[in-house]
């Protein structure tokens, strides 16, 4: 494994660690195939039987998109980049068993869209939650638009996305985009044992509950709607000052176009 993402796994419970504290777990290029490579592994991995997803000791949970690293791509380099993110999140939805995604701090972008790929979410008191992607010119990408309104319906997550709104715990708890709010420092004795619980069930059973529950939640066509609705805003002026704005630790200036 990178160390960009490690991987615990050796008994009925595996964790996958997002390891890139300097820029609060943003989804790097190494962070990204890590997720690949941890979820290729875990794909196989017939003695696990829950995952956690978490941010180690990192300030976040996952920042979204490295925007610093996307700024300095090309077009074609974002297409593929972003293409390269949304396999893998799509990886970790079709992983066999159930997947828990333990957040604390900042949860926004791709890395909510991370965790709205996981089968249950908790998260710490101090985490923040939210699609921001419009708030840099560009829409989410790694399933976003799909999932997050079957989680919390079709009008909040239009408001959230439409406005980058950034939720506290307490807030996302309320709208049930996470299951649970837990004191920071017990967030990942909380997903253990939530884990464990899990974990003491009937493995078999619990994978085909998982795919029954996905299958009927089929994300297919929208998941292509959203990839060409990405590939429309790539080539736009809006997005290049987004990343310009992002660096320069400034407000954008939208122009619409
Ligand atoms: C398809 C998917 C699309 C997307 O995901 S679009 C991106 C969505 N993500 C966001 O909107 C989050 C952007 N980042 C932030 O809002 C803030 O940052 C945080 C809330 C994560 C942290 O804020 P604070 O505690 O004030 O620290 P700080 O000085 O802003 O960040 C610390 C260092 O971390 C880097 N960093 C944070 N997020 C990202 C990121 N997403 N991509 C690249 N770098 C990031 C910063 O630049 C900075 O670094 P330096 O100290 O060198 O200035």
């Amino acid at each position: 494994m990178s160390d960009a993402v490690l991987v615990r796994a050796g008994g009925p419970i595996a964790e996958v660690i997002l390891n890139n504290p300097e820029r609060h777990n943003a989804l790097s290029a190494p962070v990204v195939e890590g997720l690949h490579r941890a979820a290729a592994h875990l794909a196989l991995a017939q003695d696990v039987r829950v995952v956690i997803v978490h941010g180690g000791e990192s300030p976040a949970f996952c920042s979204g998109a490295d925007l610093k690293e996307r700024a300095a791509m090309t077009d074609p380099e974002v297409f593929a980049t972003v293409h390269r993110l949304r396999e893998a999140v799509n990886a970790f939805e079709r992983l066999p068993m159930p997947v828990i995604a333990a957040i604390h701090g900042a949860c926004f972008g791709g890395g909510l869209e991370l965790a709205l790929a996981c089968d249950i979410r908790i998260a710490a008191d101090d985490a923040r939650l939210g699609l921001t992607e419009l708030q840099w010119a560009v829409i989410p990408g790694a399933g976003g638009t799909q999932r997050l309104p079957r989680v919390v319906g079709v009008a909040r997550a239009k408001e959230m996305i439409f406005t980058a709104a950034r939720l506290d715990a307490a807030e996302a708890e309320r709208i049930g985009l996470v299951n649970r709010v837990v004191p920071k420092g017990r967030l990942l004795e909380e997903a253990r044992a939530l884990a464990g619980r899990i974990a003491e069930m009937a493995p078999l059973a619990a994978r085909l509950a998982k795919r029954a529950i996905g299958a009927g939640l089929e994300l297919g066509d929208g998941l292509a709607h959203e990839w060409e609705a990405y590939q429309a805003i790539i080539p736009t002026e809006d997005r290049r000052e987004g990343l310009r704005a992002f660096a320069e630790k400034r407000k954008p200036e939208y122009r619409g176009r």
